[in-house]
């Protein structure tokens, strides 16, 4: 049952997985439900007793006088009393639940889930400029100088507390990264502040947790002097803790010895990746995502109706929007249909999976490609065939096997997101030269969903981003007509703001294309 085969900890890598962990929380709701009722009769019951006794005390005559009274009063103390405190009912109430609890566990999301659920709040916070605070209020802001900009308004207002936001800033303090624990970490420690004394049963964290993280997160950061105020805050709450009380001691005196720290406030770098040099460029595409000029302005691009003299496109000819020529970026518009673009989905859900790079002859599972990914068979349903005639007519490549490899479909996760990267193998031990039909020559591209906000196609040294539209395709050339690798081709999935992203990649390979994309020896073709 393919269904099982998703591994635990993958529920953030992609938006159906996370979709699926509904149900767990509904069985949940449903025992906690269960509990309080259970729970609510049980003390209806203990609250009928009290009363009935405490009405019998408030009566001024103190009625022992009266045998039946007398006689109930003994065997309260002797029988009554024992049966109230020694009731089982709580603990029967309780264990239910924790068996239920046990029964689900198994199919909750693991702590690796958290861990990338939160380093995809921090990505989005950085490709997108976000702004930390908003994020805790629910709004997705950029806010650059006295500039707020609006990235995607939520119709209804969802805000952080301040133990979700002490564990996104745990994460990052837990892996060394300051620059994004400080932020989340002061922003958990204000919401703390303003609900001091609430202890709400589900959180994990305190305002002393908080405090204390944030100062040493300060004091790594090299702001001795605010790693101080807050560790003495600390102690207003915990005056008895003695190793904060040492680190209070231990910043006045770096201090004292160097005043000037006080007033040099360190500012962190950003951790820097070192396979992303072309970072600040890639941001900025996934940024100004719909502020693109309108391309077919500009007079060597062009929109056209394909035909390709091929009689099932005079039949139904397809809208093509030429985006850039070298490289060579085109989208048709509605190449799919909504309902072969859901059949699609469909199709391939059950078998998604954890989605890997090349990495010289390995595959491997990596932080800069979030998305679970799964291979369809053109045997699996007869519409993948028809959709490989048409690719086969716009394009007029060979995509029947091995010339083409099988549909791969894509679902983004939590920020999903595939960093600037090539489709074509640059190193000869490439895994795709295993299908013994050469490189990649062309992606084919269909977006098979719409998104609400992010998760742009950015082209990198072509400068473009092309939105998410949803039902188009897009077309380019990976390899120069030489077989050369185009490394004008290098683009991205920006991180999906906000919406369930998905696509599909029709890889078509160089052999089988000889007569119809002929080569050339001069480089730049
Ligand atoms: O999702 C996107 O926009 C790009 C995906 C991509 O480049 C890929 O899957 O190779
Ligand atoms: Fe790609």
């Amino acid at each position: 049952d393919p269904e099982r085969v998703a591994a635990r900890g993958d529920t953030f890598s992609a938006l159906t997985s996370v979709a699926r962990a509904l149900a767990p929380e509904r069985q949940l709701l449903g025992l906690l439900r269960r509990y309080l009722r259970e729970e609510k009769a049980r003390l209806r019951d203990l609250t009928r007793f009290y009363e009935k006794v405490l009405s019998l005390h408030e009566d001024s005559t103190t009625p022992v006088g009266n045998p039946l009274l007398a006689f109930t009063l003994i065997k309260r103390l002797q029988s009554d009393w024992r049966n109230v405190v020694h009731s089982l009912e709580a603990s029967e109430n309780i264990r239910a639940l924790k068996d239920g609890y046990e029964k689900v566990e198994q199919d909750l999301p693991a702590f690796e889930d958290l861990e990338g659920a939160a380093r995809a709040l921090m990505r989005l916070q950085d490709v997108y400029m976000l702004n930390v605070k908003g994020l805790a209020r629910g709004v997705f802001q950029r806010v650059t100088g006295s500039a707020i900009t609006d990235l995607y308004s939520p119709k209804r207002l969802f805000s952080l507390t301040g133990d979700d936001c002490f564990q996104v800033g745990k994460v990052a303090y837990d892996m060394g990264d300051y620059y994004h624990a400080i932020p989340w970490l002061e922003e958990a420690v204000s919401l703390f502040r303003g609900s001091y004394g609430e202890w709400k049963t589900e959180d994990e964290a305190s305002l002393e947790d908080a405090l204390d993280h944030l100062a040493f997160a300060c004091f790594q950061a090299g702001n001795v002097s605010c790693a101080l105020s807050l560790s003495r805050e600390f102690l207003l709450y915990s005056p008895d803790n003695k190793r904060i009380a040492r680190n209070v001691l231990k910043y006045e005196r770096l201090l004292a010895e160097s005043p000037n720290q006080v007033v040099a406030e360190a500012v962190i770098q950003r951790p820097n990746i070192p396979h992303l040099q072309t970072r600040d460029t890639y941001e900025g595409l996934c940024q100004t995502l719909g502020s693109q000029p309108t391309l077919y302005q500009i007079p060597s691009l062009y929109c056209s109706y394909e035909i390709n003299s091929n009689p099932y496109l005079l039949l139904q000819p397809i809208q093509k929007e030429v985006l850039h020529l070298e490289p060579y970026i085109a989208l048709y518009h509605d190449f799919v249909s909504d309902s072969e673009a859901q059949k699609i989905r469909e199709l391939a859900e059950p078998w998604l999976q954890r989605s890997v790079v090349a990495s010289g002859e390995k595959q491997l599972q990596v932080e800069y490609r979030i998305s679970k990914s799964a291979w369809l068979k053109d045997t699996v349903d007869p519409m993948l065939v028809t959709l490989n005639h048409r690719i086969a007519a716009l394009t007029g490549l060979d995509v029947r096997p091995p010339y083409a490899e099988y549909l791969q479909v894509v679902n983004y996760g939590i920020g999903g997101h595939y960093e600037p990267h090539f489709d074509h193998a640059t190193s000869p031990n490439s895994p795709l030269y295993r299908m013994k039909s050469g490189n990649r020559v062309a992606t084919f591209m269909i977006y098979l969903s719409s998104v609400e906000a992010g998760g742009a196609t950015a082209f990198i040294y072509a400068n473009l981003s092309v939105p998410v539209v949803k039902n188009a395709a897009l077309f380019w050339w990976n390899l120069h007509r030489s077989g050369e690798g185009d490394s004008d081709t290098l683009h991205a999935g920006c991180p999906v703001l906000v919406g369930n992203k998905w696509v599909a990649n029709k890889w078509i390979h160089e052999y089988g294309q000889e007569f119809r994309r002929p080569c050339s020896s001069s480089p730049e073709d």
